[in-house]
């Protein structure tokens, strides 16, 4: 008989972890060959057992092939990059211009991961206070995907730099379905070993160590329980 409360073994572990620590956001890697039906529906179906608030499972996925689709979204993503680059100055702006941040037509799939926000009534178990919690619950469905995408050798990259009312017509979203994620799908040349944006220069990986102990806003000490368990390496 199988014991529910047994921990992973090893090797489950392992697995696990490999796919969170070796999850990557690929936007220069992608290979076009196509993702098999079966392989597309096992990642789905990991989105769809994420956890939501009230159990509202608020997503719906557009798988978009079309390259028309493709080239209007495309299209949206180069006006918005243009006006993200005003942001910056000098060097900071030419090392923003030269970042890749989008693999929209190199993908053989764009997937759109939309949050229903009336889904299950004007009241949902849970969202009383955050009308947000939706819009959270799809962001963790997203998380499932990515990871369960890189177990299967699946890159995967977020397109945020985009305008959501123009996604939503590009799309022809109902009013209350928002576009929470437009994410680009495919196998890879190779999963890079840190994030692109810390190799290129543009920022790091903060250490551990300094978020869990609240020492950036000198969280007092009382609140400090995590000093006692955790030591970095
Ligand atoms: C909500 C959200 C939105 C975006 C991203 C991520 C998330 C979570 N990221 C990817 C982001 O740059 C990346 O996750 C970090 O740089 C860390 O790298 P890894 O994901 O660990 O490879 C991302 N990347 C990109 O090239 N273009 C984009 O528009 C976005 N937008």
């Amino acid at each position: 008989m199988n014991n529910h409360n047994d921990p992973f073994t090893e090797a489950q572990r392992e697995g696990l972890y490999r796919a969170i620590f070796e999850r990557r956001d690929v936007r220069s890697q992608f290979l076009s060959d196509g993702i098999p039906n079966d392989v597309l529906a096992r990642i789905l179906k990991a989105a769809h057992h994420a956890p939501s608030v009230g159990f509202m499972q608020p997503w719906d996925f557009i798988v978009i092939d079309s390259p028309v689709v493709r080239e209007q979204v495309l299209a949206s993503f180069n006006e918005e990059n243009n006006r993200a680059s005003e942001n910056y100055t000098g060097e900071r702006r030419k090392a923003y211009r030269n970042l890749k941040l989008q693999g929209i037509l190199e993908s053989p799939i764009n997937l759109c991961i939309t949050c229903d926000r009336s889904r299950g009534g004007p009241h949902v178990l849970g969202r009383n206070s955050v009308m947000e919690m939706d819009l959270f619950s799809t962001c963790l469905a997203v998380q499932n995907l990515w990871l369960a995408a890189r177990a299967e050798g699946i890159g995967v990259g977020w397109v945020s730099i985009l305008d959501q009312t123009q996604l939503s017509e590009i799309l022809q979203l109902p009013d209350d379905v928002y576009p929470l994620a437009y994410l680009c799908l495919g196998y890879v040349s190779e999963f890079l070993e840190h994030p692109e944006l810390q190799t290129k220069g543009w920022r790091s990986r903060l250490p551990l160590a300094e978020l869990v102990h609240g020492n950036r806003w000198g969280l007092p000490l009382e609140h400090q329980a995590l000093n006692r368990y955790f030591k970095e390496d």
